[in-house]
């Protein structure tokens, strides 16, 4: 659930109006799965995690931020506005000004090939002017995790929506100093607090370092800790001006970027997240010039994977919707990336059992995208923790290689809630029924997706709901009926063993849904993707659920058939086998609509323009370079109109 500052802020930023409701953002931030979301869903997800950011209260990690739900709209959108401007800030109040420069963000790259790319393009673009490579001269400085400003000598602003910011200078009248040199008006750096001081002094108050930034600036009276922090100098705004630098030519950077990172990351006593590069050379940097979110000379080499060394408090199973029980470890509370860190999961209890995972054990703990950080290695063993009886129903547990499973699949109440919540998770187009509401419905003896079907508003207020929310589950019901969702999607929904969603699209793209439990294993064999293993568990299972799918499909659902393959490639429209791009904003219908209805038509829709692309079709807001571009690779650029003519 959202803690009630974390709602704060987003009325504050008007962001409580939203479709997503709180039991829904809180769900998919657990679960850290963007597949599910819609794309409206998906970009009020991002709103609503920058704004809990930049307030100091994050929802998820960095790299679930990045990896996880911004690579999703990367993936699907990847001209939408959100990825093409600087993630506002959202919480301050004060007066609004004008930047005297523009703040940008940054480009982000995870490994040293992104490094060498972003040379190759510093290089070409030194040649086009003229400028001998070997003279061109770079800068590695620790990349500040702290609050972005900027200091024009006069007022500090916030870096705001890049172009204006928040008149925040009351942080100087506040006794705040500038680090390094100590002078103002050296432009933008950033608002951060030493990591000693934070451990020793503020550690027991502040969740972390940027819950404390934004305490700094927001607060209309400072609080008794943040002053002492001023006044002992530990929270300073720093120019990126006065950073130590690593300072050498491009070969030297290639050659030592291990040592330059390993090195600049370490250089400062703050929270750092990463390392950013620039070239000095004026006249390439003009050159280069800056997107709408990022400076061309620069980029910010990020770190992927953050690891700490904790100790274990005990080992709790989990009984998941298919009945295998899973580890997951409670851990002494650990900071890692600025969360709070108290659980974390092992792979299977095979790995518990052999490594020795229980209480006491210290493990090195890793993150990398997800939410809930992965047991990577135990440094210290002691005696495991195995259970040896189903949390949830108490049947004896049995072993299946590395695995434990509870083999009630009946009566096994978790597997019957999480296989409910997974029902309605999967359909997405409905946001009733989530895990709090299924073990209640459960508990007064509701154990199937079929029987929440039957449910009447009298059977629900006997249930203990009251009135306005039974209601309101009924009108989600009846949305997971009436609104479009794709076929592939409702048969996802029933988690079938080795048919995750991509499978079942591929399974669709060959049979009709209401043949699919029919096939033999060598018929699904046949299909490319599917290999003997599978398909054989594909037909047990599909036998295993006919009787459930059929009830509750006879109920009536508003299904999207999958076009097959065969239609798509035979298919006589104008636009079979072409490759598609389509840019800007679409004044026919929304640019998913229309990605979807030329798939239908035959043509492929990728996301990018290459010298293979057939049409660059254009929305409005096109920028002319663009379209230059498509045009000189040989693409034929047409209009949204000229497009829907052509398929006329
Ligand atoms: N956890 C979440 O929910 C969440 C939400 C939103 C954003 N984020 C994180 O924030 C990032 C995006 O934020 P952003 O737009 O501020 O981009 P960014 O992380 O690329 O930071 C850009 C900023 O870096 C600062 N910076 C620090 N040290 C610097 C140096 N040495 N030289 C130059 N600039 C320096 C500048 O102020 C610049 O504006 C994402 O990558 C994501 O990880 C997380
Ligand atoms: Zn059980």
């Amino acid at each position: 659930m959202l803690t009630s500052s974390q709602w704060q802020l987003l009325e504050t930023a008007s962001l409580n109006t939203l479709n997503l409701r709180p039991e829904h953002i809180a769900d998919i931030a657990a679960h850290s799965d963007a597949t599910l979301l819609s794309n409206t869903q998906l970009v009020e997800f991002l709103q609503v995690c920058n704004c809990l950011y930049r307030g100091g209260e994050p929802l998820i990690t960095d790299l679930a931020y990045d990896h996880v739900f911004l690579a999703e709209l990367e993936k699907r959108q990847p001209e939408h506005p959100y990825l093409n401007s600087v993630e506002p800030e959202v919480t301050f109040a004060g007066k609004t000004v004008l930047l005297p420069e523009k703040m940008l963000s940054t480009e982000k790259t995870y490994s040293a090939d992104g490094i060498e790319k972003w040379l190759t393009r510093l290089e070409k673009a030194a040649e086009d002017i003229g400028i001998d490579i070997a003279s061109l001269h770079f800068k590695a400085t620790p990349k500040l995790d702290g609050y972005a400003a900027y200091d024009d000598g006069t007022l500090l602003y916030t870096r705001g929506d890049g172009k204006k910011g928040t008149d925040i200078s009351r942080v100087f009248e506040r006794g705040l100093i500038v680090a390094g040199n100590g002078l103002r008006g050296q432009g933008a750096g950033e608002i951060v607090i030493s990591l000693r001081y934070f451990a020793s002094h503020l550690a027991d108050n502040f969740d972390n370092a940027r819950n404390f930034q934004a305490s700094i600036i927001k607060e209309k009276d400072l609080g008794a800790h943040a002053l002492e922090a001023i006044q002992n100098h530990a929270a300073v705004f720093f120019p990126f001006a006065q950073l130590p630098s690593w300072q050498g030519c491009a070969a030297d950077l290639k050659t030592n970027l291990a040592d330059i990172m390993t090195q600049t990351l370490s250089s400062v006593d703050y929270d750092v997240d990463g390392v950013v590069f620039e070239v000095t050379n004026d006249a390439l940097k003009n050159h280069l010039g800056a997107t709408r979110h990022h400076h061309r000379w620069q980029i910010a080499y990020k770190s992927n994977i953050e690891t700490a060394t904790v100790t274990v408090l005990s080992v709790t199973p989990q009984t998941s919707r298919s009945g295998r029980v899973n580890p997951v470890a409670e851990l002494e509370p650990t900071r890692l990336s600025g969360a709070l860190i108290s659980r974390a999961t092992a792979h299977h209890y095979g790995m518990v059992k052999e490594q020795g995972i229980g209480v006491g054990t210290v493990i090195e703990l890793t993150r990398s995208g997800q939410v809930i950080p992965k047991i990577e290695r135990v440094l210290k063993p002691k005696t495991p923790q195995i259970p040896e009886h189903c949390p949830s129903c108490g049947s004896t547990l049995v072993w299946d290689s590395d695995y434990l499973y509870c083999l009630n699949t009946t009566q096994c109440p978790s597997q019957i809630e999480n296989s409910i919540e997974h029902f309605f998770r999967v359909l997405a187009n409905n946001d009733g029924f989530g895990g709090k509401t299924i073990q209640k419905l459960h508990a007064a003896g509701v154990s199937s997706v079929y029987a929440i079907y039957q449910l009447t508003l009298e059977d629900l207020t006997g249930m203990g709901f009251g009135e306005k929310t039974a209601q309101n589950l009924l009108a989600q019901r009846q949305l997971s009926q009436s609104l479009a969702i794709e076929d592939w999607r409702f048969l996802g929904a029933f988690g079938i063993h080795r048919m995750g969603l991509g499978n079942c699209e591929r399974l669709l793209q060959h049979y009709r849904l209401a043949d699919i439990f029919q096939l033999t294993a060598p018929q699904i064999m046949a299909i490319e993707g599917f290999a003997d293993k599978t398909a054989a568990a594909v037909v047990a299972c599909l036998a295993k659920i006919n009787n459930d799918f059929q009830r509750i499909y006879q109920l009536g659902f508003n299904l999207t058939r999958t076009p097959f393959l065969t239609e798509q490639q035979q298919n006589h429209s104008p636009i079979a086998g072409k490759i598609i791009v389509f840019t800007g904003t679409m004044l026919h219908g929304k640019r998913d609509a229309m990605s979807q209805q030329a798939k239908r038509l035959g043509a492929k829709v990728a996301t990018s323009v290459t010298g293979k692309t057939d049409f660059l079709v254009t929305g409005m807001d096109v920028g002319a370079a663009k379209i230059a571009a498509a045009s000189a690779k040989g693409v034929q650029v047409i209009s949204e109109e000229d497009y829907l003519a052509l398929l006329r």
